[in-house]
């Protein structure tokens, strides 16, 4: 028998919105992982989850009650899968005030460095807008961010608001965290099970004294640190944005094992900003379920091993059976470009 037809190959079924299936299931991914022996298959949502298969992994990002119902159901049924991750879990990340409350509750002791989050308050209804009692002890400028953080255009709608006056506008339930001046960087740490990686990306400019007795009213935004592509007029920030120095990777490894613990995710990405006042003080301002890890450098690679690992855990129990030789992976790959040109061509 070929020793490719006698090694095991694994599945793991994804379940992804239409956006991220397109940005993360990329060719070079597909072919990394089916070199390695692992299959990605994608679930149909519109049929029984507990019906396909079989799965030596599930991986998702997918909501809803009855998404939630299934996952429970296919769990039942198939003990030993892995669920990558699961919805009790991903839900806390879901509204931000649980989402920073892991952060504060972290221990971890560095030499130099420390951490926290930005002080914050929650308002749930407009009257609490006008009321020094609940909004006295915030220092302006403030964000104003949505308490749901639910992955909708909606919950990345945010403003920079310079006095209180200009909070009247607004609609809760949101939270308002001071605005911590960090430079204009933000650090971006993509965790993968056990694996860590920090991007710098562009942030909001410091706000001066100056600035902030000057600004009227507020400044509305959405997804800042989203940009990849640079615009040439900004060639100096990005100049400036290369010579900033990182935090120390032992340091961020320590709170990513921290939140992983804590918060039982294995794919999550957190911002954390340095505060310019103190350089060695770090801020936690957001954690986000499964990002764009396709803009990761040697995303396959990380995520491909990531998949082995899982898998492997689990290889005593496995009931998936398909065998697919090298040669296939190759045309698995192909036709994979071919449907992401396809539908480029579309979109
Ligand atoms: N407390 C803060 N102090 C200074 N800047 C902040 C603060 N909170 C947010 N920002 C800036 O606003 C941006 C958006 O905030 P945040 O990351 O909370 O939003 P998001 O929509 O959840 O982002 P993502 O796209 O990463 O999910 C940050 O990337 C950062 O540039
Ligand atoms: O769109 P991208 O692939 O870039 O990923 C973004 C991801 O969107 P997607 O899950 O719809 O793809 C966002 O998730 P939701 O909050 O909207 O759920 C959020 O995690 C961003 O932080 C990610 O960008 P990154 O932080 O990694 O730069
Ligand atoms: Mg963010
Ligand atoms: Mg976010």
């Amino acid at each position: 028998m070929e020793e490719t037809l006698a090694r095991r190959r694994f599945v793991v079924g994804y379940a992804l919105a239409p956006k991220k299936k397109l940005s993360f299931i990329q060719p070079s991914l597909v072919g990394l992982a089916c070199e390695r022996g692992i299959d990605l298959v994608a679930i149909d949502t519109s049929r029984r989850l507990a019906d396909q298969g079989p799965y030596d992994c599930v991986l998702h990002k997918f909501y809803g009650d009855d998404w939630k119902a299934q996952l429970v159901d296919f769990a039942s049924q198939n003990p030993g899968v892995p669920i990558v991750d699961p919805p009790l879990a991903i839900q806390r990340l879901h509204n931000r005030i649980s989402m920073l409350q892991v952060v504060s509750e972290l221990e971890i002791h560095q030499e130099r460095e420390t951490f926290g989050i930005p002080s914050q308050v929650v308002i749930y209804n407009s009257s609490a807008l006008s009321n020094f009692g609940v909004i006295g002890a915030l220092r302006f400028p403030v964000i104003a961010k949505p308490l749901v953080a639910d992955g909708s255009a909606k919950s990345h709608k945010m403003s920079l608001v310079f006095h209180r006056e200009a909070l009247l506008k607004l609609k809760p339930p949101l939270v308002l965290q001071e605005f911590v001046n960090h430079g204009g960087v933000i650090f971006k740490v993509y965790v993968v099970g056990d694996y860590v990686q920090c991007v710098k990306r562009k942030s909001l400019p410091d706000v001066s004294e100056e600035k902030l007795e000057h600004s009227m009213g507020s400044v509305a935004f959405s997804q800042v640190s989203n940009i990849t592509m640079h615009n040439p007029a900004d060639a100096e920030y990005y100049k400036r944005l290369d010579e900033v120095e990182m935090p120390p990777l032992s340091f961020l490894t320590k709170i990513a094992s921290g939140l992983r613990r804590a918060t039982g995710l294995r794919l999550f990405n957190f911002d954390i900003i340095r505060d310019v006042r103190a350089g060695n003080h770090y801020l936690v301002i957001d954690i986000n379920y499964f990002p764009g890890y396709a803009k990761m450098p040697f995303y396959e690679k990380v995520l491909t091993d990531f998949f082995w690992k899982i898998v492997h855990e689990k290889k005593e129990q496995y009931t998936a059976t398909s065998v697919v030789s090298n040669n296939e992976c190759k045309h698995l790959s192909d036709n994979h470009n071919k449907l992401a040109e396809d539908t480029e061509e579309v979109g």
